[in-house]
């Protein structure tokens, strides 16, 4: 059996959940149950911590696991990215009350407020940057500046509204950019299993991030049409009954779909039909 840990709680939770149910995997139905057996699919899951999850995966307790790419590397652990999957990016960065801290070389002997020591203590080390102190704190780490236990902080940042709320600007390059990802063991062998579990996660990642269009185009001017929706291979080009038609159907990204079919209607195409993909493995 393939053994899969899954964060049991915080941002990456409900949607690996929701990931793995998407790729066919039974999934716990309450929150308090810590090991879920899949015998159809022949796989076990254990709901962890999102912080230990890379423990347990370099220690080779389990097999495969997923968590963020910023917890990965903050946990120094024996494992490695093997599959990014699309859902909770964020930014991790440096911030400081506006104007008091603009760059990363003005860092050196202040104290730094963090979740993420290590990956912060990696990166100043390559800056050649020496701050005073990493403070460690759990969370709501943007209230330590005002409360007076650091000068600034590195923190994850989606939308920017927590740090705005504790009047704290981000300031450098982005420490790091993360997303969750599935992470397997350094150096471990391939799990048995593990190439149909990506094979599947790929599916719904595709399925996501791409739609079906179809639609009927003037057979003199498939090529330009089809110009515009390459699909993944090529797309299916079939006759239509009036011999002077053509039906076209291709993948197209999802977050094109609006303009490709302006582009299609301009060039003459008509019937634009776009569905979403259920499943799929390319
Ligand atoms: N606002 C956010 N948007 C996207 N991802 C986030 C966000 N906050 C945290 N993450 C990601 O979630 C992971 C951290 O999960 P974790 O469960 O430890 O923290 P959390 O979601 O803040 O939960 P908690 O309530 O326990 O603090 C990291 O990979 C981080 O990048
Ligand atoms: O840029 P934003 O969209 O505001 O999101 C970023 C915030 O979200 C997370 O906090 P969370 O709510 O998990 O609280 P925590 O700091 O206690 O973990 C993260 O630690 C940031 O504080
Ligand atoms: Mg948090």
């Amino acid at each position: 059996m393939l053994r899969i840990a899954v964060p049991n709680k915080g941002s990456l939770s409900e949607p690996a959940s929701a990931m793995l149910r998407e790729a066919g995997y039974r999934q716990r139905r309450d929150t308090r149950e810590l090991v879920l057996a899949d015998p159809d699919n022949d796989v076990e899951f254990f709901f962890l911590r999102p912080r230990d999850v890379a423990v347990y995966v370099g220690a080779g307790t389990v097999d495969v696991g997923i968590t963020g790419r910023d917890l990965l590397l903050d946990s120094g652990a024996a494992a490695e990215e093997h599959l990014p999957l699309g859902f909770a990016g964020s930014t991790f960065r440096f911030a400081a009350p506006a104007g008091t801290i603009t760059t990363v070389e003005e860092i050196a002997g202040k104290r730094i407020a963090s979740s993420y020591n290590l990956l912060v203590q990696r990166y100043l080390a390559d800056q050649g940057v020496e701050p005073a102190e990493i403070v460690h704190l759990d969370g709501a780490v943007e209230s330590s500046v005002r409360l007076g236990v650091a000068d600034l902080i590195a923190d994850v940042v989606e939308t920017g509204t927590t740090l705005r709320a504790a009047g704290l600007e981000v300031f450098g390059e982005p420490i790091l950019l993360s997303e969750a990802v599935l992470i397997t063991r350094h150096g471990a062998s391939e799990a048995p299993g593990l190439d149909v579990l990506t094979r599947r996660l790929q599916g719904v990642l595709t399925a996501r991030q791409y739609v079906l269009m179809d639609y009927d185009v003037p057979v003199s001017l498939v090529d330009t049409a089809v110009a515009l929706t390459p699909g993944l291979e090529s797309p299916t080009v079939s006759p239509l009954h009036d011999s002077e038609w053509a039906a076209v159907r291709a993948m197209v990204p999802r977050k094109q779909t609006n303009q490709v079919m302006d582009a299609l209607y301009d060039v003459g195409a008509r019937a634009i039909l776009v569905t979403s993909i259920h499943a799929c493995r390319l």
